[in-house]
């Protein structure tokens, strides 16, 4: 039977790698990494109500070669740009073409979780998957019994590592179960003769309980089988051939998930240099942010009238070239609205810098208070937003009422108001009942999951699309593409 033949392979080749490093030390380098992980690899099972894991591989034993031209890292950052959760390498080599090298590279290459696909059945090899940068490592239950698994499930936990139990029939679902596996995936493929029955997971899904992550895995191809999947409260697919055989993974993934039915406003932030806006004409966002707070994005109230009118002016004449649209700008319809970014300015500066500068909204960024918003509002007719920085629910759900005409969530950061290019934890808006734009680390290679997770009115970009610092024009051009290949 084949399982056979690769535990066999495997065990020699784990030997061979026991006599390369020495088991001692690849478990030293191993436990003097962090443990404390926080799980990343969970956690991004659960970001969604509907999750991927996209998976790296060249070849299997039941299908062959599947990807002759192998660019394993250039098909990880576009599984992470399409809006995967976490990405499954392949590590095994004799069987299935894997390598070390693909995991460690990826692993240091993508922000979102990464797998070390392979059959575990020494301790080492999880030592090895810790060192080589993977956030899970795969147990298989057909290959190890319940103490070994309880015991190798245990030691990945120490290290900070998941574990995904798969399993095929009631039986091993049962074992998965009694080994305490937080994650159990349910494998369509029978590795015994390799026949596949998408509906292997559905019949299985009941004996799990939903505390439990449940994958199904293999097999799936098309949005009907993924929605079977949904259907059936099945919340996460691994796929492996499916994405390695589409030319295009930011489409494929857009259409397993399906239409957004929306598109988010996009705001691009932090435009201090008139050279950056043609891009931004050209990407036509809804919001142009210019910085007037403290910021090395900060800009003068003399250059933030040039770059308004710059913005005037290119959007006029990209409208006179593409014809009769001249009109709408003489109507003073500029398409992209001006937002002026403040911390803790006086009500008296807020008026009249914006209607010196001729700026669409005032964004507040600083320590600003309901009575403060209630105060400008009286004396401006502009659009108030009021930004907000997150370090929970609570944060949010607190401004709930807020008399702002828009929230803006951005990262928690203990001395800089914004622009820091952090993430914070989107969980902490789940369920949040009015309108807002997201902020904070946004750029291509998490858009697709802020939109799909979030669901917010709009993006807010700034540091995502800079080089070192300077507004990019390339990185504009991306993201653009991007937000409009995701949300439709
Ligand atoms: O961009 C700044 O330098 C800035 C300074 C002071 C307050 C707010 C600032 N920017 C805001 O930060 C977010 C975007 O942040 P990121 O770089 O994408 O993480 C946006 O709301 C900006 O208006």
């Amino acid at each position: 039977m084949i399982l056979d033949r690769i535990v066999e392979a495997t065990g020699i080749r784990v030997a061979r790698e026991k006599q390369e490093k020495s088991p001692e030390s690849v478990k030293a380098a191993a436990s003097a990494l962090p443990a404390d992980t926080g799980f990343p690899f969970e956690a991004a099972l659960r970001q969604q109500d509907f999750n991927f894991i996209c998976e790296v591989k060249k070849a299997s034993p039941s299908k062959g070669i599947i990807a002759e031209h192998f660019p394993y890292l250039d098909i990880a950052k576009e599984y992470e740009l399409a809006g995967a959760a976490a990405i499954s390498v392949l590590s095994e080599p004799d069987f299935f073409k894997g390598d070390k090298r693909y995991l460690q590279e990826i692993a240091n290459t993508v922000k979102i979780p990464v797998l070390r696909k392979d059959f575990i059945i020494d301790e080492y090899q999880i030592y090895q998957a810790k060192v080589w940068g993977a956030s899970a490592i795969l147990l298989i239950c057909a290959c190890l019994d319940v103490p070994t698994l309880m015991k190798f499930r245990e030691l990945a936990d120490s290290l900070g590592l998941s574990s995904l139990v798969e399993a095929h029939d009631e039986h091993e679902v049962q074992m998965a179960i009694e080994c305490g596996a937080r994650i159990i995936g349910v494998n369509n493929r029978n590795l015994k003769d390799f026949t596949v029955d998408v509906q292997n997971s559905v019949r299985l899904r009941n004996l799990v309980q939903d505390d439990v992550i449940f994958v199904s895995e293999s097999g799936l191809e098309t949005p009907q089988d993924i929605q079977v999947l949904r259907d059936n409260n099945i919340g996460v697919a691994l796929m492996g051939e499916t994405f390695m055989r589409a030319p295009d993974k930011v489409e494929k993934l857009a259409y397993l998930y399906g239409p957004t039915y929306y598109t988010p406003k996009v705001k691009m932030c932090g435009i201090y240099d008139v050279k950056t806006i043609p891009a931004i004409v050209e990407a036509k966002p809804d919001y142009m942010g210019l910085v007037f707070a403290p910021s090395r994005r900060r800009v003068t109230v003399d250059q933030a009238k040039q770059l308004v009118d710059g913005l005037h002016k290119q959007y006029s004449y990209s409208l006179a070239i593409t014809q009769d649209g001249i009109a709408s700008a003489e109507n003073n319809d500029f398409g992209i609205k001006t937002v002026g970014v403040f911390v803790n300015e006086s009500i008296e500066n807020l008026v009249s810098i914006s209607g010196e500068v001729g700026l669409d909204v005032i964004q507040l960024h600083g320590d600003e208070d309901e009575s403060f918003i209630k105060a400008l509002k009286e004396q401006t007719d502009l659009e108030v937003w009021k930004a907000v920085q997150i370090r929970s629910a609570e944060d949010a759900q607190a401004w709930l009422d807020s008399g702002a005409d828009m929230l803006l969530f951005d990262a928690y950061h203990g001395i800089e108001r914004g622009g820091t290019g952090e993430v914070f934890d989107w969980s902490c808006l789940d369920g949040f009942e009015r309108p807002f734009m997201l902020a904070g680390g946004i750029d291509s290679t998490n858009v697709a999951r802020a939109i799909r997770t979030v669901r917010p009115y709009g993006i807010d970009i700034s540091s995502g699309i800079e080089t070192e610092g300077v507004k990019d024009e390339e990185k504009i051009k991306t993201f653009t593409k991007m937000v409009r290949r995701i949300a439709y």
